[in-house]
């Protein structure tokens, strides 16, 4: 199993260790064998019961202490495994394109990388070994019986092939139903997480848990799936259970009626009986976890599906950039096949200069800077980076040569500090400081009370928008990267504040490629370049003056702009 690579040697000790613990597990069985036999045969020296007495003491304690030291060691290889799954996943994330990472919610991906992988430990840490050892075992004793005598033998496996077909009625459409459970509970958890984030909206609309219908939904499937699925099971799997042990029900009447007929002696007859018992307990065991190992089959399965997602096709080799142009060369781009969103669009931003990117909502803006970011592979046309393709460029060399600067920034629940230093790990405090000065955001970081070491709160809710994105623009001159993008950088800031941020944009983009997407003209006036967008086409292109003069789209923009702007001042 390609899950356990690289934990082969662990995964022996531990089944070799439990195999010992079930074996010394069925001493007892032998010595009180040994024991009835010597009472039957009216052996009343005690000193000859010693040994045997002693015998199911070591048995019984042993057994205990090999459980435990093939567990300690299964429990310590499942969290590595489920460690290292978790790790190679969230690289994957990293990998793969945001079309991919948004195929799922966010609480699907954090119920399958946390709720889900946590689910694993049961069976890598008790299955493993314990299934293997629990069937081996009753093997060694089921052989012993028949060599003993094979006729008892035959009659100790008589139950098996009603409790296999009793099973086999269990497992079946098992995946299937077991699939369902866990896609209900999927969705039930999305809902979940989607139900407590829009809370706000939730009860500004006076709803209810009971009146959100996708909610109640979802909790219903689950309750259906869990229900159905056990309803038709528990009939089955009590026939199985109650089936397989019941070998006494052969194993008696016939060794009684073997002794019957002289073909047994007494030794032989107690001994198969007590041996067929010991047989079937740790069989029982083995049993109960195969709902567990079916669970785990679609949990392998979905982590195979995630690591078989292509990853972004990138170089594998760091280039060496002469210059930081960005160019798109005829790109065509769609999130989803059957719509394109940019539409043979072809423009350069030059090194040192600002290129602005404006047009109505929708029009493919944020997609023109997402695409230079790296987060989908462009497979119409071309983007450069100085002469370089970008699909060429390793994904990591993207994103050291990239700043890129959202509507939503992001911040983890971490301090202040740590939120900056994702920019530049071994940043010193002066380095800090000076960013944080030129993003205007140090006097309100000193005037928090733990300043620095304040914590932002999930996805920095303990900041206002504005805050945020200074503290974004603050992270980007401690990259220092050579392109900044800018999308809609100035959305949070209110007037008074707005040509502060402006100063700190200004400032920012010096010696860089900038581009940058804007709704409020007035901060693109001074803009080497403005690119007009509409339905994922450029329609004009020039600078600020030009296309005042050419009288078209973006003049049209610009007066209904300053037409709002009066009536604001009004
Ligand atoms: N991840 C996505 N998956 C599918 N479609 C998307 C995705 N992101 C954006 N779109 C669609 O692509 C089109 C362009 O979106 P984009 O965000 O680039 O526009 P925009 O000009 O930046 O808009 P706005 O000014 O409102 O931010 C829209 O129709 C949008 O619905």
């Amino acid at each position: 199993m390609d899950i356990l690579k690289g934990h082969k040697s662990k995964i022996f000790a531990a089944v070799f260790i439990a195999i010992i613990g079930v074996g010394f597990g069925v001493i007892p069985y032998f010595s009180v064998a040994a024991i009835i036999n010597n009472l039957v045969a009216k052996n009343a020296n005690l000193n000859n019961y010693y040994p045997y007495i002693f015998a199911v003491f070591v048995g019984f304690l042993a057994s205990i202490l090999f459980h435990e030291i093939s567990t300690i060691i299964s429990h310590n290889l499942a969290y590595r495994i489920i460690e290292d799954k978790r790790k190679l996943l969230a690289d994957k994330l990293s990998k793969i394109s945001m079309g991919e990472v948004e195929r799922k919610s966010s609480g699907q991906w954090s119920q399958f990388m946390v709720e889900t992988l946590d689910k694993m430990e049961k069976p890598i840490a008790h299955v493993i070994p314990e299934v293997i050892a629990n069937i081996f075992i009753p093997i060694v004793l089921i052989i012993t019986i028949f060599i003993m005598d094979w006729r008892i033998g035959i009659a100790n496996l008589l139950t098996i092939p009603l409790g296999l077909l009793f099973s086999m009625l269990m497992m079946r459409g098992y995946e299937e139903k077991s699939k369902r459970y866990q896609e209900a509970a999927k969705a039930m958890n999305t809902t979940m997480v989607e139900y407590v984030n829009g809370i706000k909206v939730i009860k500004a609309f006076n709803k209810s848990a009971s009146s959100f219908g996708k909610f109640r939904k979802t909790v219903e499937e689950n309750k259906n799936a869990m229900l159905d699925w056990y309803l038709s099971v528990c009939f089955s799997m009590t026939a199985t259970m109650e089936t397989i042990p019941s070998t006494m029900v052969f194993v008696l009447p016939a060794s009684l009626y073997f002794f019957m007929k002289g073909s047994v002696e007494v030794g032989t007859l107690i001994t198969c009986i007590l041996l067929s018992y010991a047989s079937y307990k740790p069989l029982i065991k083995a049993m109960s976890h195969m709902e567990t190992i079916a669970n785990i089959k679609v949990v392998f399965e979905e982590i195979k599906k995630i690591m078989e997602i292509p990853n972004l096709k990138r170089g594998e080799e760091v280039r060496d950039i002469k210059s930081y142009d960005v160019e798109f060369k005829d790109v065509t781009f769609a999130y989803e096949e059957s719509k394109n969103v940019l539409n043979n669009i072809s423009f350069k931003a030059n090194e040192n200069e600002l290129t602005a990117i404006v047009g109505n909502s929708g029009s493919g803006k944020s997609t023109i800077t997402k695409l230079i970011a790296g987060f989908w592979n462009v497979s119409n046309g071309e983007i450069l980076i100085g002469k370089t393709n970008l699909n060429e460029l390793p994904l990591k060399q993207n994103m050291e040569l990239v700043s890129y600067v959202s509507q939503e920034n992001f911040l983890f629940n971490k301090t202040i500090l740590e939120n900056l230093k994702m920019a530049k790990e071994d940043a010193s405090m002066d380095e800090i400081k000076e960013a944080c000065e030129k993003a205007s955001c140090y006097n309100f970081i000193k005037g928090l009370p733990n300043g620095y070491e304040t914590i932002v709160g999930k996805g920095g809710a303990n900041l206002s928008g504005g805050e945020k994105q200074r503290i974004a623009i603050a992270r980007c001159f401690l990259k220092n990267s050579p392109i900044v993008l800018l999308d809609e950088a100035t959305a949070y800031s209110d007037p008074d504040n707005e040509s502060v941020i402006q100063q700190s944009i200004d400032k920012l983009i010096k010696d860089k490629t900038v581009i940058m997407v804007a709704h409020r003209l007035s901060t693109i006036v001074n803009a080497n370049k403005i690119i007009v967008v509409d339905n994922g086409e450029i329609v004009e292109e020039g600078s600020h003056k030009q296309l005042l003069e050419l009288n078209g789209r973006y003049k049209k923009m610009w007066d209904a702009y300053t037409e709002s702007k009066e009536i604001e001042v009004i």
